[in-house]
């Protein structure tokens, strides 16, 4: 368990290890990894665990995940909900086949397929209407983080991305922090690094919404998290979890990243 400093409130709060498989696997992958992640999660005690499957695999890897501890997300929507938009996916369809998590602003989204603020903040919510959890990404660029706007790239996402969010409402959302820069890459952030922008996150919440919704919100690390470096990103006092992609598509190396060493 991971205590804050708040006596109040006491919140612990839950490490948290999703799967991103992007556009990845064909179905009986997909469904081979899904059991094989179920299998990996039985033991490991404490931890929230998720994948957020291709849309077209989401209801043969719901039914492979039903009776496990392991919860189904997608990765992307439609902020409307539903009608003539070709190739979209709403809310009430990612529900109804058993997902309880949807990612809203994922960088991909937002660079391949120009997602824009706004429309992160109309798909967050969505996802909240439609009574699902919204895991809203953000992260600066290599570029913005080199000319020292890391700070500021996170503020404008999160004041953008939740704007109608209020604090009861944050109980449904998880923030992923995902330096663009290391995505894909290799190049994780080092804890070091990492850490020092959790903590701003969350400092950004005590001052944009109270200390509670800070202490409890929770906080992910995603950019090349592997079975080698999740210990130590977790070893970061604001870091509650990662979001995963290249290591979740292997079932060996995501199992060890669910059953992480708390240090
Ligand atoms: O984008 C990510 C998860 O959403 C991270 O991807 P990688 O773990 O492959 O760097």
């Amino acid at each position: 368990t991971r205590p804050t400093q708040n006596a109040i409130f006491m919140a612990e709060r839950v490490p948290f290890m999703a799967g991103n498989w992007k556009c990845n696997t064909v179905l009986p992958e997909a469904v081979d990894l899904a059991k094989a992640v179920a299998k990996a999660s039985e033991k490991a005690s404490g931890v929230t665990v998720a994948v957020c499957a291709p849309a077209p695999f989401l209801a043969p890897v719901a039914d492979a995940l039903k009776g496990t501890k392991v919860a189904l997300g997608g990765q992307d929507c439609h902020w409307e909900a539903g009608g003539a938009f070709t190739g979209a996916v709403s809310t009430a369809m990612l529900k109804s086949v058993g997902c309880e998590y949807v990612l809203s602003g994922h960088s991909e989204r937002r660079s391949i397929f120009g997602d824009s603020d706004a429309d992160v903040n109309k798909k967050t919510l969505k996802i909240l209407e439609e009574g699902l959890k919204c895991i809203l990404c953000i992260g600066e660029l290599k570029e913005e983080r080199e000319s020292g706007e890391t700070f500021n790239v996170c503020d404008v996402q999160l004041t953008e991305g939740l704007k109608g969010v209020s604090a009861e409402m944050m109980k449904n959302v998880v923030i992923a922090y995902e330096p663009v820069w290391a995505i894909g890459t290799g190049l994780t952030a080092t804890p070091e690094v990492a850490q020092e922008t959790h903590e701003y996150i969350r400092k950004w919440f005590v001052e944009n919404y109270n200390q509670e919704v800070a202490d409890n919100v929770i906080i992910q690390y995603g950019g090349s998290v592997n079975d080698a470096n999740v210990d130590d990103l977790m070893a970061c006092p604001d870091i509650d979890g990662a979001l995963v992609g290249g290591a979740s598509l292997k079932a060996e190396s995501f199992s060890r990243i669910v059953n992480f060493n708390k240090k």
